[in-house]
């Protein structure tokens, strides 16, 4: 194999530092320890059954439920693990938080604090660990509220109610056919491949751009008796393709690994639904606030996609709870304007045309 130089992720990170020339190296740090997590994982999710990583998490053979009533997988345990070991010593964090625990998770006393929180889904698209589809990990950075930071007090769940604007970084790795990961420092995207004879993250993928349109959607059709009148209207029209309003044929996706979907979506285009529905009374969709809806909305906005609940921007929604659940539609620009357009015209979405409802695969 030609050997061809490129810049690591550590060389990536200390030219966007330079951009802030008080900078101490803590966030870039951070990132490298996160990034170490993630090399991690994926050597242990390339292990699969040879290294006994299949299946659901043993607690003595009792099994163990997350927050979320989920059964944990063995390595959303083991992941969670990585994530929390490698990051809890190098004094960057005031603490982390993440799908896998119930409570914020503090420091250890014998190692120092620092001034960032992490928050994690350490494992994403975990329901496809046993059938070897790509799974992926994502993570969220904010800063401590600054008192926290000053008196070392340990961090409340109040400290994490940020809205998704604040994240100081956001990033996801994919553990597919490569290992990526796709990092925003806040100063676009950019997307690093694992070389695994070197075991570096290799810039492959600088400045990725969220193409503005699409002919392709993603959304699990099984719901669509719970899906509102916006997202019925915005489906139905997608599958009429040519023969409907939208003129054109669509084409779907769906993985059921979020952080797949978000990353076909940034190299190729597309848009991506998991809406708010009504299955659940007590989940208002399916998707976390914290750990996935606003890394992957701050990725989407920083390529110049968009992240929205149908309702609202989605990183401009102040979150009230760690695991809070949210309606999450992201990817190309003019298609989730679209959706959002929909959604504030109710009137219309009811009326939906009655010849084409008679032909709509969806009609409840
Ligand atoms: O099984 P469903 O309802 O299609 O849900 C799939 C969604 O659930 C998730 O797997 C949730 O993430 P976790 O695996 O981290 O719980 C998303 O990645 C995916 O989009
Ligand atoms: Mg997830
Ligand atoms: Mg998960």
């Amino acid at each position: 194999m030609p050997l061809n130089k490129r810049f690591t992720l550590t060389q990536y990170l200390i030219q966007e530092r330079r951009r802030f020339p008080d900078a101490r190296g803590d966030f870039n740090a951070l990132i490298l320890d996160v990034a170490l997590a993630c090399k991690a994982i994926a050597r242990a999710v390339a292990f699969g059954e040879l290294g006994g990583m299949l299946g659901n998490h043993d607690a003595d053979a009792g099994g163990s439920i997350n927050v979320q009533g989920e059964t944990q997988k063995k390595l959303d345990v083991i992941s969670n693990q990585y994530f929390t070991r490698m990051n809890e010593w190098g004094g960057h964090l005031a603490g982390m938080a993440s799908e896998e625990m119930d409570d914020a998770y503090q420091i250890p006393p014998e190692h120092p604090r620092g001034k960032y929180l992490l928050v994690f889904d350490p494992l994403d698209g975990s329901s496809n660990i046993d059938v070897n589809v790509s799974v992926g990990s994502i993570f969220s950075i904010l800063r401590a509220p600054q008192e926290a930071v000053e008196s070392g007090r340990d961090v409340v769940e109040a400290d994490f109610f940020q809205p998704g604007a604040e994240q100081v970084a956001a990033g996801y790795a994919l553990y597919g056919p490569t290992t990526m990961l796709v990092l925003s420092v806040g100063n676009g995207v950019a997307g690093f491949t694992l070389d695994p004879m070197l075991g570096e993250f290799m810039l492959t993928h600088d400045k990725l751009q969220v193409p503005e349109n699409t002919q392709e959607f993603a959304i699990n059709a099984s719901n669509s008796r719970f899906w509102e009148p916006p997202v019925k209207r915005y489906v139905d029209e997608c599958l009429a393709g040519k023969t409907g309003p939208r003129d054109k044929d669509f084409n779907m996706r769906w993985i059921a690994s979020m952080v797949a979907e978000a990353h076909r979506i940034l190299m190729r285009g597309g848009v991506f639904l998991y809406p708010r529905d009504s299955k659940d009374a007590a989940k208002p969709g399916r998707l976390r606030l914290l750990y996935e809806a606003n890394p992957i909305g701050f990725i989407m906005e920083q390529a110049g996609g968009r992240a929205s609940t149908g309702r609202e921007p989605m990183l401009g929604v102040q979150p009230t709870s760690l695991h809070q659940r949210i309606g999450l539609i992201f990817g190309s620009k003019n298609e989730v304007e679209r959706i959002e357009r929909y959604h504030a015209e109710p009137a219309r979405a009811e009326m939906h045309n009655p010849l084409f409802a008679e032909r709509s695969l969806f009609r409840s």
